[in-house]
């Protein structure tokens, strides 16, 4: 019976204390290293980048067409230049134009420094070498000039920027052949529990398939890191406790599924606690609740759910921020939208819920998600079916159909 001499326990970290406890306690590597561009997509930029040169380099042409001069225009009526010369892209025109000359330009061709204007061949006539001109011509039109885009000189990107594919042809642009950018991080994995077998054996009763190390191994696939797997640790203190701390010598990050509930054979906090520091273990969310996170010497330690779907919550929650952290990006938060829910969703009270949905949009643009099926944390077949998660507060105890609710996508694409 409960009365009131009865401790009660603490209340759980939400998932925000829990992410604030991680923040204050990751510090951002520092070291860095040169890369080609070719290799520096998603890579994280250590310091400005200037650019080299004015963008574009020359006054050049937009389209094809004729260059002249705007003071060859009468105020009045059409007009008639002769075309003297041609300037292509890459091999410029190379004599000197007097007035009432024009030359025919390509785009991207540099202009003759005598002209200023480039009118599209579509709306000029030819007349053998006279070209006649619409009194409509406009003048200072379909010219790039020099530095409109970069100022020679000018940053092009700061730190710590991800390098985005649009990053990539801005600095290819400037000339740009090579990045300091962040060195990538070492993260280890590994599994625990007598019940795994490796995917090349046989199962017998009591046995299941490790499928979290390949979980991991897919939601590690990034340029800033070098994901190792460690393999299977059976239920053995000893030999846990020692993968741990040899881990830890080796690598930035160390990430074990398994062990860390309250079971016989749950050893992951009691070792964290005795080899490490633990800096928090449960927190307030479904699937999820039981994750540790601390330090094994000065490496980070996550020790994440043993349940499949737990691994894959608390990855995408917890871990990938921490990750993006310490590879020394810039902060930056999952895309979260509101949508209407077209099916009823159970939920108690007491945990922040990620429940699998699938996410659709009409052709209105509006956004409806239903749920994808059983919401068990060994259930994957629903998070395969699944494209985003619903997001459901502590406080929430249920969702009616039609309820607003928040989603966050597992992408910016939204299958069928
Ligand atoms: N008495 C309590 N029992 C449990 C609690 C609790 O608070 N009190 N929490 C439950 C919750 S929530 C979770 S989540 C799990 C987490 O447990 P562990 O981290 O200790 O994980 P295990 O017990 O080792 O495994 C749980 C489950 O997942 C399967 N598993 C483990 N590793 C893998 C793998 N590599 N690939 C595929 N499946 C794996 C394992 O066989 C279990 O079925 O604890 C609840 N219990
Ligand atoms: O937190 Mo557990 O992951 O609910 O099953």
């Amino acid at each position: 019976m409960i009365d009131a001499c009865t401790p009660k326990s603490k209340p759980l970290l939400t998932i925000n204390e829990a992410l604030e406890k991680i923040r204050l306690a990751i510090q951002p590597i520092t070291q860095s290293e040169t890369v080609p561009l070719n290799t520096a997509l998603g890579r994280i930029l250590a310091e400005p980048i200037y650019s080299p040169i004015n963008l574009p380099f020359d006054r050049n042409s937009a389209m094809d067409g004729y260059a002249f001069a705007s003071n060859d225009k009468p105020e009045q009526g059409t007009f008639f230049l002769e075309c003297v010369g041609t300037s292509w892209a890459g091999k410029p025109f190379v004599g000197q134009l007097q007035i009432g000359q024009c030359v025919r330009i390509f785009t991207g061709a540099v202009l003759p420094p005598e002209t200023d204007s480039v009118i599209m061949q579509e709306n000029v006539q030819i007349d053998g070498n006279r070209i006649v001109f619409p009194e409509e011509s406009a003048i200072h039109d379909n010219v790039r000039h020099v530095g409109e885009d970069v100022q020679q000189g000018s940053c092009l990107i700061a730190p710590p920027k991800k390098l985005t594919v649009s990053d990539i042809s801005l600095l290819a642009s400037a000339g740009v052949a090579q990045v300091l950018v962040k060195r990538t991080l070492t993260v280890a994995f590994f599994s625990t529990g007598d019940e795994l077998v490796t995917l090349d054996q046989p199962l017998s009763t009591g046995k299941i398939y490790d499928s979290n190390r390949y979980t991991l191994q897919g939601l590690l696939a990034d340029v800033n890191i070098s994901a190792t797997d460690l393999g299977i640790i059976p239920d053995d203190k000893q030999l846990l406790e020692d993968s741990l701390v040899a881990a830890a010598k080796n690598f930035d990050v160390v990430i074990t599924t398994g062990g860390a509930s309250v079971g016989e054979a749950d050893y992951v906090k009691e070792i964290l606690e005795r080899c490490g520091e633990m800096n928090f273990w449960k927190i307030a969310i479904k699937p999820g609740k039981p994750l540790a996170f601390g330090k094994i010497g000065t490496r980070y330690f996550f020790g994440l759910p043993g349940n499949p779907v737990s691994v894959m919550a608390t990855f995408q929650q917890i871990v990938a921020p921490a990750l993006r952290q310490l590879a020394g990006e810039s902060p930056s938060k999952a895309l979260r939208i509101t949508a209407t829910c077209t099916s009823l969703l159970k939920k108690a009270a007491g945990r922040q819920e990620f429940q699998r949905g699938i996410l659709t949009q009409d052709d209105n643009g509006d956004f409806f998600v239903v749920s994808s099926g059983a919401q068990g944390s060994n259930i994957l077949s629903t998070l395969s079916k699944a494209n985003c998660y619903i997001v459901l507060p502590s406080a929430c105890t249920g969702v009616k159909l039609g309820d607003k609710v928040i989603v966050e996508p597992f992408s910016l694409l939204l299958g069928e």
